[in-house]
């Protein structure tokens, strides 16, 4: 599973193009960085990706995910994984819960719908969690169940704006690597958009910086 970013580049309506259009091609398993001034456009360029374009703003370009173009496609048809800066787990839902509530559709039954939850649970070393509440976790437990979340919805591609920056050094590394161990797992293509150039560097894939057309 390959995204490609084609010439892509967004513009407020009428107005001209936030950057210069990128073009670049991140293969399953990768994990590219985005970088760039603060308002440059990052994030939404990764919302150009998703097809969650804020009103007002228009694309150029294509994407491409598996040899098909979703360019025009809604984001529910993209399979495309987001997640954010302040990624939260929902607060009046257990642990299980709020990663059931990601789910991909395709598994169905109460038995395997609670396997699917166990297993990522497992996987993000939350073990018999499940029945928890999302305040009596640590910050790295909600971090990592954030993204198990995310991941449980089977996304063909995972987007990350900046969701380590918020995290302590010591968690952001345990972090940075849950996630980029998971990206190479699951195959799929990832695009982290960050400040921070160790983010970009462990990323391991390629860096695009933006800067202002
Ligand atoms: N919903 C919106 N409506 C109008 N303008 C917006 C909207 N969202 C963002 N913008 C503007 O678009 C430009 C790009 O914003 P964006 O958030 O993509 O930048 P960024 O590079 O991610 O910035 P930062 O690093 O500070 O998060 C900015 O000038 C911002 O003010």
């Amino acid at each position: 599973m390959t995204l490609v970013l084609d010439a892509l580049t967004v513009s407020p309506r009428g107005g001209p193009s936030l950057f210069p259009p990128v073009s670049m091609t991140i293969a399953g398993g990768e994990m590219a960085a985005v970088m760039g001034p603060s308002g440059v456009g990052k994030s939404t360029l990764l919302d150009a990706v998703a097809g969650h374009l804020a009103h007002g703003f228009a694309m150029q370009g294509r994407v491409v995910l598996g040899g098909r173009e979703v360019t025009h496609l809604p984001p529910e048809a993209r399979r495309i994984g987001l997640m954010f800066q302040d990624a939260v787990l929902f607060p009046h839902l257990s642990v299980g819960d709020n990663l059931a509530f990601g789910l991909a559709r395709r598994v169905r039954g109460r038995a395997a719908r609670r396997a699917a939850v166990e297993a990522a649970l497992d996987q993000a070393g939350l073990s018999g969690m499940a029945a928890r509440d999302p305040a009596t976790l640590s910050g790295g437990q909600r971090a990592r169940a954030a993204l198990m979340r995310t991941l449980l919805a089977e996304p063909q591609a995972l987007l990350l704006d900046e969701p380590f920056s918020k995290l302590d050094a010591e968690l952001r590394d345990e972090m940075r690597a849950f996630t980029r161990d998971h990206v190479a797992r699951l195959g799929i293509p990832a695009l982290l958009v960050t400040h921070d150039p160790d983010d970009a560097r462990i990323a391991g894939g390629a860096v695009v910086t933006l800067r202002a057309a």
